[in-house]
């Protein structure tokens, strides 16, 4: 038998470019209803997450107190979630102290490292929590990070360029990071040297990610969110790029991601996974 409550859902970074989204996707879908909106940005508190998302009121008020919304959450019926767009600096703690509660996290912020994400997914384990740590929502993402995988087959040379906003607070990318880990996880090591390099400018070549790819990082306002992954051999490129244009593309991956994490009772890495 389906369950027919609505799936309780917290908001963490509700007053950043990503929470507003979230709100307003959160309030459209009938299975769901926001059951809290914490945000530490002063200028958000106190105010109606719906207003500040730009929908109507929804009666609920951005709060700096994460631990007792997720106390409220872990005193309902249905086990919640909680969505995490924040900070590289915070998420790590967010994760842990959500699981803590017995709240399911789905995690949009990047940054975190390898070691945190496995600790996470110990602790996840240990809770039998579901955690969901997805570093981009986007289908289009997915679609040219399985065309790169594919590509690599047939390539032994590839960069990767990500293009972001100037707000963006961590560098390389969270999906440049996971594009690089799917392509090395394939079992071979990419570019093999074909000349003595030196950089005159520390830097310039770029960050080295997994099996030797180099992820070149460029912010600057105007742009959202792009990615280019370059295959290279002789007398012939072969370029895959995503283009975000609007925040609402990584919606419905948010929506997807809120329902499947129920499900689980470990930590997953990756929206490819859960599709
Ligand atoms: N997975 C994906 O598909 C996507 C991931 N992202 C990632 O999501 C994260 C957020 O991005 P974005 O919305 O653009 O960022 P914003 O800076 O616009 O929003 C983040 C909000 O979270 C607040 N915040 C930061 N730390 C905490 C905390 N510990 N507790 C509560 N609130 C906090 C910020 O407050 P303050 O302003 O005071 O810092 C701000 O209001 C980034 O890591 C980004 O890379 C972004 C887009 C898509
Ligand atoms: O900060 C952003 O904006 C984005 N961050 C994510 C990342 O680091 O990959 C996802 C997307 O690129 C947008």
């Amino acid at each position: 038998m389906t369950n027919q409550l609505p799936i309780p859902v917290i908001v963490n970074g509700a007053g950043g470019k990503m929470g507003r989204e979230v709100i307003k996707a959160v309030a459209t879908a009938s299975d769901m209803t926001l059951l809290g909106a914490v945000d530490r940005n002063p200028e958000t508190l106190h105010q109606d997450a719906g207003s500040l998302a730009g929908i109507e009121p929804l009666e609920i008020p951005v709060t700096n107190d994460r631990e007792g919304t997720l106390a409220m959450a872990a005193q309902e019926k249905q086990p919640g979630v909680m969505v995490d767009f924040t900070h590289p600096d915070s998420v790590y703690d967010n994760v842990r102290a959500a699981i803590a509660y017995g709240v399911s996290p789905v995690v949009g912020t990047t940054g975190l490292s390898p070691e945190q994400i496995q600790d996470l997914a110990e602790f996840a384990d240990k809770a039998s929590i579901g955690c969901l740590i997805i570093p981009n929502f986007c289908i289009g993402m997915v679609l040219l990070q399985q065309a790169a995988v594919t590509a690599s087959q047939y390539f032994d040379h590839v960069e990767i360029i990500e293009l972001h906003h100037n707000q963006k607070a961590d560098a390389p990318s969270g999906t440049a990071i996971k594009t690089a880990q799917m392509l090395g996880e394939l079992g071979k090591t990419y570019n093999p040297p074909t000349v003595t390099e030196t950089e005159k400018l520390p830097g310039s070549r770029g960050g080295k990610a997994a099996e030797n790819i180099r992820i070149h990082s460029i912010r600057l306002p105007g742009l959202i969110a792009h990615q280019e992954v370059i295959f290279g051999a002789s007398g012939e490129i072969y370029t895959l790029r995503h283009d975000t244009t609007d925040r609402v593309c990584y919606m419905p991956g948010v929506l997807l991601a809120i329902r499947k994490v129920l499900q689980l009772k470990t930590l997953v890495y990756g929206l490819e996974k859960i599709l």
